[in-house]
């Protein structure tokens, strides 16, 4: 009987030859440890080993980290046509989209996004859009409006012909039409027309971006006048709903824009503080007991992946106890070639996302993700009904919580019971709609735990990971469902600068929870995040720090070769082994992790040297922007990553600009060269010492080739560093040489 098949299979991945390299690579790096330590004991102290030997030990704390997480990659099945053979029916989704910027994220793509998600394969009834527009846009609002038009015949053409992909500028973007699609003359009359529909529409938010004006007509029924004259950063609340299904399974999902209130007198917590007022407003309006949440970016790329998540929700009643979120990977369209810098994330959600998955479960990624209201509210595991923290609360108390919105209060109340259609399915959003404008209010959350116990939690600019540990330290597990195609899409920084800003910003997020009370360690011993899980957010909270033992390590072989002394073992020792089997083994698994994803080996070669350049430029400014936020000098910030429809050719070069990220990496470039110069000077070619030393040198000028062209370029536009970059880093690296000399006099 249908009823009884699983909605889901788990099944272990076997991946003997990694787990064998992963131990051989660890055993090699305790043994260079040991032989640090064996030297240190038979010839007494030296600085050049010991720190030698504190990078090698940070390296091998890092990999045993890596070890655990990888150990027990999990893959999860989903079946959604066992789950609509089920006769029950199907729990409400909210979906929020954000947005903050209708530069660096133009409305056609959030309106894009919107319209993937307009289309999904769901009782339309059951879902309702909140898009979240921080950039407080009156185009974002028109082109949503727009969208929702044509939303009128793209949704039904969707459905009509099953088409796969929902997001039309990704469906028209082949231009002929798709060969494998129904050959009809009425498919294609129909083909035609709406394809002439969505130009008309890209046409309309093209004209109204250059011109800046536009008119909503009358029957829109959408006033403007709030957006006139408002500073985008200190404002009203305006909520507009653009749409509500009246509960008709084909017709279109509601969509409502929010823009929050802002004002310069408060904090508004960046993405974090817009998924919050998502939050409460959806509650008062719908009240969804599911939450999907996708940046402006991530069209859905598969239209049943709401029914794949609710396969792992709805499978049983045992896994409602403690399911708390469902993460899809994040993809990428139209990645460069090769993936030049590095940024398509296809081996750590391959290997790493896998791997967490067999302990608690994934790390909450941002975008993708769908929660349970209730978990978001604060409610513990195996704890059914009407409670948060283990307690029954009043609605007295719930508004102590939550905030003085009454109908925000009566609405927690169902959330904690879960029901399937959400808030009040009789009333209309109308009748909501001042308490919406209510809680969107920047004073709203003063004196609750919104952002401290409940919601998306403050504190980070990589909320995401942050909610996420809070979750599971509770005792919630969470889940992780890899579709082929992807479910969601996105754009990646399509440029050096943007992809390294981006991971400044990561960095510093993930040292700001590392240094805050949500220390994972904390949650293993006061909470219930397992141990294993704990190592987990370890080896992620700490990649900034990565940067100091990986700059102090590659500055050795230079020192070394400079001042005439080696810190590796030299020809005679057997001990020589050690780092070249580790060199060789290491680079051959990583490789292998690329051929395994069908990635070239170009990809590798790109994605390792991106590590380097990443660790000096991006992670090292991460920690320092960290730093500067605990000694009280700055804030760490959120710079809105740009993104693009298309991606221009040429763009896999390294463009740099003036910023002082390029610095240490050009430094230890020129350090690099000179120290190869000097030994080959000093030595004419007899190096038997350092044999390792300059193999590591030259290793290293490979990584930062890019920026050596970006020498040779200097002045040449985008392509060459600046000026001033480079003096800057020749001073540096001048210094360094003199006080290399300076040690070895002494
Ligand atoms: O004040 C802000 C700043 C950002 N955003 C939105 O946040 C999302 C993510 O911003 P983006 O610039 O695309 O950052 P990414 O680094 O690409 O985002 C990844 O990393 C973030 C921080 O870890 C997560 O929040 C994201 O979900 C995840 O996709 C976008 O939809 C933005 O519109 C806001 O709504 N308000
Ligand atoms: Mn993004």
């Amino acid at each position: 009987m249908a009823k009884s098949l699983p909605l889901y299979e788990k099944t272990n991945i076997k991946r003997p030859t990694q787990k064998v390299l992963d131990v051989a690579i660890f055993i090699l790096l305790v043994s260079l440890d040991a032989y640090r330590v064996l030297l240190m004991y038979n010839h007494g102290f030296s600085y050049l080993q010991t720190i030698a030997f504190l990078c090698e030990f940070w390296f091998s704390f890092v990999w045993f980290l890596a070890i655990i997480l990888k150990w027990n990659p999990v893959h999860f099945e989903t079946y959604p046509r066992r789950l609509l053979k089920r006769e029950m029916e199907l729990p409400a989704v909210d979906i929020f989209v954000t947005t903050a910027d209708p530069v660096l994220e133009p409305p056609i793509i959030t309106v894009n996004t919107v319209l993937s998600l307009m289309a999904l394969d769901y009782p339309a009834n059951k879902l309702g859009c909140y898009v979240s527009d921080d950039g407080c846009s009156d185009l974002t609002l028109y082109a949503l409006n727009e969208a929702l038009k044509f939303g009128k015949i793209w949704v039904p053409f969707c459905k009509k012909y099953e088409i796969q992909v929902r997001a039309p500028f990704r469906y028209f973007s082949n231009d002929p039409m798709p060969p494998h699609l129904p050959s009809s003359t009425q498919f294609q009359n129909d083909w035609v027309t709406v394809k002439e529909e969505y130009e008309k529409l890209e046409g309309k938010i093209k004209e109204a971006e250059e011109s800046r004006s536009f008119v909503l007509e009358e029957e829109d029924g959408i006033d403007l006048t709030a957006f006139s004259n408002l500073h985008t950063k200190n404002h009203p609340t305006i909520v507009k709903i653009l749409w509500e299904n009246k509960k008709v399974s084909d017709e279109l999902p509601h969509l409502i824009y929010v823009s929050r209130e802002r004002s310069f007198k408060h904090h508004h917590h960046y993405k974090a503080g817009a998924m919050n007022v998502l939050t409460r407003v959806s509650g008062v309006l719908t009240n969804a007991p599911y939450i999907l949440n996708v940046d402006c970016d991530m069209f859905a790329n598969d239209p049943q992946v709401v029914l794949h998540a609710m396969c792992v929700f709805l499978n049983s009643k045992y896994d409602l106890e403690d399911i708390g979120y469902v993460q899809t990977p994040q993809c990428f369209y139209d990645g460069l070639e090769d993936d030049p810098f590095g940024n398509q994330l296809v081996v750590i959600f391959e290997y790493y996302a896998r791997g967490v998955m067999g302990l608690q479960g994934p790390v909450y990624s941002g975008t993708g993700c769908f929660h349970r209201r209730k978990v978001l509210y604060g409610q513990l595991p195996h704890h059914s009904t009407h409670f948060m923290d283990g307690k029954a609360y009043s609605e007295q108390e719930l508004m102590e919580v939550f905030g003085y919105s009454k109908t925000f209060a009566k609405s927690a109340i169902y959330a904690f019971e879960e029901t399937t259609h959400g808030y009040h399915p009789n009333s209309r959003f109308n009748d909501n709609l001042e308490a919406a404008n209510q809680v969107a209010g920047c004073d709203y959350e003063i004196n609750t735990t919104w952002g401290s116990k409940i919601g998306w939690i403050y504190g980070s600019t990589t909320e995401d990971v942050l909610t996420g540990l809070v979750i599971q330290s509770r005792g919630w597990r969470s889940i992780y469902i890899a579709l082929n195609p992807p479910a969601f899409l996105g754009c990646a920084p399509s440029q050096l600068v943007a992809s390294l800003t981006q991971q400044k910003r990561w960095v510093s997020g993930l040292l700001e929870i590392l240094f805050s009370k949500h220390f994972p360690i904390f949650g293993t011993l006061f909470g219930k995040l397992q141990w294993k899980q704990c190592a987990v957010y370890i080896w992620l909270l700490t990649w900034g720090l990565r940067s100091i033992p990986e700059l102090s390590y590659a500055l050795l072989p230079p020192y070394c070769l400079i001042s005439n002394s080696s810190f590796f073992p030299n020809m005679e020792e057997r001990a020589i082994y050690i780092p070249i089997f580790l060199f060789i083994i290491y680079n051959f698994q990583q490789l292998l992790l690329y051929k395994e994803t069908r990635q070239s080996i170009r990809a590798w070669w790109n994605n390792q040297r991106m590590g380097r350049v990443n660790t000096m430029c991006a992670w090292l400014f991460g920690v320092g922007s960290v730093v500067l936020k605990f000694l009280g000098v700055r804030e760490v910030v959120f710079e809105v990553t740009k993104k693009e429809t298309y991606c221009e050719a040429d763009l896999e070069h390294f463009m740099f600009d003036e910023s002082a990220m390029f610095v240490p990496a050009t430094t230890l470039l020129l350090l690099q060269l000179i120290a190869l110069l000097m030994s080959f000077i000093r030595q004419a070619g007899r190096m038997r010492n350092t044999v390792l030393e300059v193999i590591c040198s030259v290793w290293l000028v490979l990584c930062f080739w890019p920026f050596l062209k970006g020498i040779f370029l200097l002045g040449k536009g985008r392509y060459g560093l600046p000026f001033n970059t480079i003096y800057k880093s020749a001073a540096l690296a001048l210094l360094f040489v003199l006080l290399c000399q300076r040690t070895t006099v002494n």
